[in-house]
């Protein structure tokens, strides 16, 4: 199952989204060929595991248009190209440590048309812009990623609720987030199907930590 799972639970998207998302099967298996940014094994679920996770974020937040989202290490452009996909009007900055993985995502949003994304090769640390959310996926504790996140919130906001950090994660994480006042949403309330059981996006809004 590929492109149909996306239609099941995003069952709105025009045909230039969903010829898009069909896109990102071929040019994922292209890159992976000459960059690894994806394992062997989750290759052939793609679809499941890299892009209807990443699109979680957009089951518990809709990003307003002209919001500035920054996704920190993004690796191959997850969760930032599946969301800048679903949210053309919002502008997304994907950074990642490593050169070739910015190659990758350069490459993909290049080939899809994608205008609303951008991407560094930098440290997140480094950055100096600012924006409304930040996102991510697998990159590091959330007591250290806050340390990362110092001056790089915007002040204005589209609504009182509606700017901080999204974050995909999986497990126990009782000890990460103890004292920090987050909510936390199970995707598989949202998506069927066993990968999602222990999946949450944390959603910290940015009056609730030292930013
Ligand atoms: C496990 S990968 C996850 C990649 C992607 N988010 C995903 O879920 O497929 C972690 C990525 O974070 C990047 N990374 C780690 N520390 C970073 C930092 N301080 N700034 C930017 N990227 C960082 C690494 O280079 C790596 O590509």
């Amino acid at each position: 199952m590929s492109l149909e799972l996306i239609l099941k639970y995003f069952p709105e998207i025009t045909s230039e989204q969903k010829n898009q998302f069909a896109e990102l099967e071929v040019l994922y298996k292209d890159w992976n060929e000459k960059i690894n940014v994806i394992s062997r094994k989750d290759t052939d679920s793609l679809y499941e595991k890299h892009i209807l996770h990443s699109l979680g974020i957009a089951k518990v937040m809709e990003f307003a248009d002209r919001t500035k989202v920054l996704d920190i290490g993004t690796g191959g452009g997850f969760p930032g190209i599946p969301l800048a996909i679903l949210f053309p009007n919002v502008q997304f900055t994907l950074v990642d440590s490593i050169g070739k993985k910015i190659t990758v995502v350069k490459g993909v949003a290049e080939s899809l048309g994608l205008k609303n994304v951008t991407a560094h090769h930098m440290r997140a640390e480094q950055l100096k812009e600012k924006f409304h959310f930040v996102v991510s996926r697998a990159v590091t504790q959330m007591p250290v990623f806050l340390t990362w996140l110092r001056g790089k919130f915007e002040k204005e906001q589209f609504n009182p609720k509606h700017n901080g950090i999204l974050y995909l994660k999986g497990g126990d994480l009782a000890e990460e987030l103890a004292g920090l006042r987050c909510e936390i949403f199970s995707l598989k309330n949202y998506f069927e199907g066993e990968f999602f059981d222990t999946k949450k996006v944390v959603y910290l809004s940015k009056g609730n930590f030292n930013n």
